[in-house]
């Protein structure tokens, strides 16, 4: 971790998941006296509301809470809500259908600048394969924060998954991409209409590293509560991704074993950022940890 988020006091902070449940799904959105949204800390297993995933790697809170839904929001949404959750669920469903396609066309295009044809990326089709590609929709809420250079929005990370998609609220900055490991910060702020696509490890994997997973964080507002989705693609569940060998040569060995999402997201929740040194090939693992010594 690095810059303001490692000096912070670990005391002065209550956490921001203060709000009562709302009745309404996204009442607690349009009412300007709730801080944050009603979901917090009611996450069991992988999908639901509350704190984010990793934040079991950071010693401090994040001021953040999400939902993450995979498939139908129903059940928690009728949690949450459980007078009138169908238009909250009629949406995301129809939000997860239209990011299904677009993130397909996206990574044809990406693979096709490869030089790639479909079939060297059967995995990806999932009308020729039984399969589904596993995906996850995150909503991100990052109430305004009285000390943003004292708080962490989300942390520094990669995404696990093959390209995500970004949407943003328009009301407020908080993105930022770092190319050099985290010690340069850009911010990437939203543009009205515009989605963000962030390159993530399964691709970096994927494509020998041709297409470079994108480091990146969320900060915090001190005025401006600020929400994020991401639809996260990934691969069909018992896929081994490797890049095909068009991609492999002299100049270009192969970088990663081949790993399932599954066994790769198994990693990342071990190492984290790491993750991807652990499943580099053995020779290159060796050949690394030799000019670190
Ligand atoms: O809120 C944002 O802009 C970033 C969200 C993000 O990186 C994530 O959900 O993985
Ligand atoms: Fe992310």
């Amino acid at each position: 971790m690095n810059g303001e988020c490692s000096r912070s006091p670990t005391t002065g902070f209550r956490p921001p998941f203060s709000a009562r449940p709302s009745s309404r799904p996204g009442g607690c959105l349009r009412c300007r006296r709730r801080r944050s949204w009603p979901w917090s800390g009611r996450r069991t297993g992988s999908t639901g509301t509350g704190s984010h995933g990793f934040r079991g790697f950071f010693a401090k809170q994040m001021w953040y809470e999400g939902f993450t839904i995979m498939g139908s929001p129903v059940r928690h949404a009728s949690h949450l809500w459980p007078n009138d959750y169908a238009n909250f669920c009629n949406v995301m469903e129809e939000y997860q259908a239209q990011m299904k396609a677009l993130s397909e066309k996206l990574l044809g295009i990406m693979f096709k600048s490869l030089g790639l044809a479909q079939d060297d990326i059967k995995w990806l089709h999932s009308k020729t394969n039984h399969h589904p590609p596993q995906v996850v929709l995150q909503l991100n809420s990052y109430p305004a924060c009285p000390d943003p250079a004292h708080a962490m929005g989300l942390a520094p990370h990669t995404d696990s998954s093959l390209i995500t998609l970004l949407h943003q609220s328009s009301n407020a900055t908080g993105l930022q991409i770092s190319g050099d490991g985290g010690n340069l910060w850009i911010p990437v702020n939203p543009i009205p209409g515009a989605l963000t696509v962030n390159v993530g490890d399964l691709m970096h994997i994927a494509t020998n590293g041709q297409f470079k997973t994108a480091l990146h964080r969320a900060v915090v507002n001190r005025t401006r509560h600020r929400v994020s989705m991401a639809y996260f693609y990934g691969t069909p569940q018992e896929v081994k991704i490797s890049p095909p060998m068009k991609l492999v040569d002299v100049d270009h060995p192969l970088l990663y074993q081949p790993v399932t999402w599954k066994e790769y997201l198994d990693a990342k929740g071990k190492y984290f950022n790491r993750a991807l040194e652990f499943i580099k090939c053995e020779a290159l693992f060796i050949a690394d940890r030799c000019r670190q010594l």
